[in-house]
Formats: structure tokens, C-alpha cells, sequence
């Protein structure tokens, strides 16, 4: 059986880093994606006593482990169908020794993040039988377009549905897309917030809620509103190409909030009303209050605003910069979007008038 499960990345248009500090932020999914495919084995089926292996196809690099080196440094984990339980120091530490027989090359060393949610994700989920797991995706990894949680996310919905604990039954035909209720993407939002954990250290969950329930969504302290915008707003995404990781920029925020915590209090509170401010302005767009035109006026200015902001928490480069400066030739308002340090920017494409 073999069983296919895909996610979307995302952009924040207001509020990263800050919603990981309690305030509020505002994403939306956008449509490329991160397909898991999973197929389940017998053991010795494959000739052998049986391996969990992940075949990451964009990189050309294919991991294994035999199942008995996983019950070896895991235990007899026997899979788990409820809600999850984190990854505890133990258990981490063990998935880190099975990195180490793996040959990472050098250059991508940070899949082991992705690698190690995998294996806590895969033996949490299914214990240690044998299974492969394809995983192909749209989105350029470590670009701030949310690639650990279209990951992580798409990986939780193979694995649970394998399990036969989320989406069984409803499924209309063998082509088309199972749709999962609310009831299995809050559990899928579970499982993939653990796997975020292990990749980016300490997640908001904005990126995993986001690629789970998708459309667009106000997030504070856990709590996800959805969004709804009757008028759709252009935005251009431009990569830097810049590489960066999102759990070392998230730490450096927090090592700035320590050391001076009045001050980055203020800027976390006034990112919490421009994300507060532009919500409510696309929820008054949406009951076609207000025209179009100034809507777009508006979110600019606020996507300017805390873009500033973002400076003062340190998380701006030269290379974001060039497209803040290059676009303002042209009066168009850009922003850092995700964990910034290079990665993606996002610049508001305004509707043309019609008069
Ligand atoms: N398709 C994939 N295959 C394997 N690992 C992946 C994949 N996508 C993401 N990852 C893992 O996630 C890490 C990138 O996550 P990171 O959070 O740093 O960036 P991002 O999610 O793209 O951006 P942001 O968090 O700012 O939205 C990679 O280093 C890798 O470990
Ligand atoms: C930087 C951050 O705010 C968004 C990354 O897309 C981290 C998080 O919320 O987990
Ligand atoms: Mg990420």
C-alpha cells in the first residue's frame, strides 16, 4: 500500500519572530508543496530483516536504517496512534548516535535537522517495521517559505494515515485527494509541531498550523483564527538565495530579548498591533468595507513598519536589503518573510486602478 500525503509552504505577511514571543502574526499557505509517499514492507520482504528508509529525490540522497538498529538505540517503540508526547532528551540523543552512520554530505549537513524529525516521526508513529518514504517538494529548503513545516506536516499526514488513525474510509477514489476533518488535521498539527521542535528548537507552531489548515490565519500564543479575504492581494517572493537556518536566528532574537528586555518587549508589543491592525483590516476588506485600494495602502505601510522592526531584532541582511532598496525604486513596499537572515522577501503588488 502505498500512501501519499502533501503540504504547503507558506509566507508570513506580518509578525515572525515576534509571534514566537507571544505576539501576534499573520501567514498564509501559498501552492507549492512537500509530498511525503510512503509505502509500508514486511520485514524480510525486501530480502533482508527490513529498514526504514527516506529518499529525499530533490537532493539525490537516499538514508537507511535497519530496523534493528533502530529497536537497538530506540527500545521496542511500538507506534503510537494518540496525541504525541515530545521527544524527550533521551530519545534525542539516540536518534543523533543513528545520524551518525549516515553520510550526510558536508555541504547539506543541516538535513540532519529534517533527518532526525523523521526518524522520531516515522518510529513514534510506526514503531520500527520497515517502510520508504519518498519526499519531494516545490519549495526551496531554509528559505523562510516554511519547508520544515510543509515537511514535517506532510510527513505526520503519511504516517498517521498508514497507522490507520487519521482520513481512513472517506476516500473518494484512487486519483484524488483524501480530505482530512478538523479532527485529523488538529491531530496531523500535533505530530508535525513535534517534528518543528526538533528542526527549529523552539516553534511558535505558526508554520505547521499554517501548512495544515491552510488558507490564511491570525496566530497568537497557539490560538489560530482564520482569515478570511474575499479580495486576493498580489505579492512577489524573491530569493535571495541567501542560506540561513531558522533555529539559529530564532536563538539569536531570544539571546536580544535577554539582553535588553524593555526594549524588545516594546518591539514585540508594537508587532502585536500591526499584525493585530492588518488581521482586522482584511477582515473588513472581506465584508467589503473598505475599497481595495486603500486596503493595499495600508497593509504596505504596516508590512514597512515591521520590516523596521525586524531590523531592530537583527534578523535583516545586506542581501534583503538590496530588495527593500531595488524595489523602492519602483514605490513598492517589500518585507522579510519567515526567519529572515537572507531567504525570501516579499514585495506588495498593488491592484492597477481602474479609473
Ligand atoms: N524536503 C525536505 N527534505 C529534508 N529535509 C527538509 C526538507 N524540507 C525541510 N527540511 C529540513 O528543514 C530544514 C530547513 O528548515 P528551516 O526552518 O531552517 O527553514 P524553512 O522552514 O525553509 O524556513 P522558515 O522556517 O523561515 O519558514 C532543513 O535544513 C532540513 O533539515
Ligand atoms: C521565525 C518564525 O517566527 C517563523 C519562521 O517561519 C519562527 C516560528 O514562529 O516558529
Ligand atoms: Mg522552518
Amino acid at each position: 500500500m502505498e500512501v501519499r500525503a502533501r503540504a504547503p509552504g507558506k509566507i508570513i505577511l506580518v509578525g515572525e519572530h515576534a509571534v514566537v514571543h507571544g505576539s501576534a502574526a499573520v501567514a498564509a499557505a501559498i501552492d507549492l508543496y512537500t509530498t511525503s509517499s510512503l509505502s509500508l514492507l514486511h520485514e524480510g520482504e525486501d530480502g533482508g530483516a527490513g529498514a526504514v528508509e527516506l529518499d529525499l529525490r530533490d537532493s539525490a540522497l537516499v538514508f537507511s536504517w535497519p530496523c534493528s538498529s533502530l529497536r537497538r538505540a530506540l527500545g521496542e517503540v511500538s507506534g503510537k496512534a494518540g496525541a504525541p508526547t515530545p521527544c524527550s532528551p533521551d530519545e534525542l540523543a539516540a536518534i543523533a548516535k543513528l545520524m551518525e552512520g549516515q553520510e550526510i554530505p558536508e555541504a547539506k549537513i543541516w538535513l540532519s535537522a529534517g533527518l532526525s524529525a523523521f526518524l522520531y516521526l516515522y518510529t513514534s508513529i510506526l514503531g520500527c517495521r520497515p517502510g520508504k518514504v519518498v519526499v519531494t517538494s516545490d519549495l526551496p529548503i531554509g528559505a523562510g517559505l516554511g519547508s520544515s513545516a510543509a515537511f514535517c506536516v506532510s510527513m505526520s499526514g503519511a504516517l498517521l494515515t498508514a497507522a490507520g488513525t487519521v482520513g481512513v474510509g472517506g476516500g473518494s477514489g484512487v486519483e484524488e485527494w483524501e480530505l482530512f476533518g478538523k479532527d485529523d488535521l488538529e491531530l496531523v498539527n500535533q505530530w508535525a509541531f513535534q517534528g518543528e521542535k526538533i528542526i527549529h528548537g523552539k516553534p511558535s507552531g505558526i508554520d505547521n498550523s499554517v501548512s495544515t489548515f491552510g488558507s490564511m490565519i491570525k496566530f497568537k500564543k497557539g490560538e489560530l483564527t482564520n482569515l478570511k479575504s474575499r479580495n486576493p492581494v498580489k505579492m512577489l517572493i524573491t530569493d535571495t538565495r541567501v542560506g540561513r537556518n531558522t533555529k539559529a536566528l530564532v536563538a539569536g532574537v531570544s539571546e536580544r530579548a535577554s539582553r535588553h528586555p524593555d526594549a524588545m518587549a516594546s518591539v514585540f508589543h508594537a508587532v502585536n498591533s500591526i499584525s493585530e491592525e492588518l488581521s482586522s483590516i482584511v477582515e473588513l476588506a472581506a465584508e467589503d468595507e473598505i475599497a481595495i485600494t486603500s486596503k493595499e495602502d495600508k497593509l504596505a505601510e504596516l508590512m514597512e513598519m515591521n520590516q523596521g522592526l525586524l531590523q531592530c531584532m537583527g534578523v535583516s541582511h545586506s542581501s534583503i536589503e538590496t530588495v527593500l532598496q531595488t524595489t523602492l525604486k519602483y514605490s513598492l513596499v517589500s518585507k522579510l518573510t519567515g526567519a529572515g537572515g537572507g531567504g525570501c522577501v516579499l514585495t506588495l503588488i498593488p491592484t492597477p486602478s481602474l479609473t
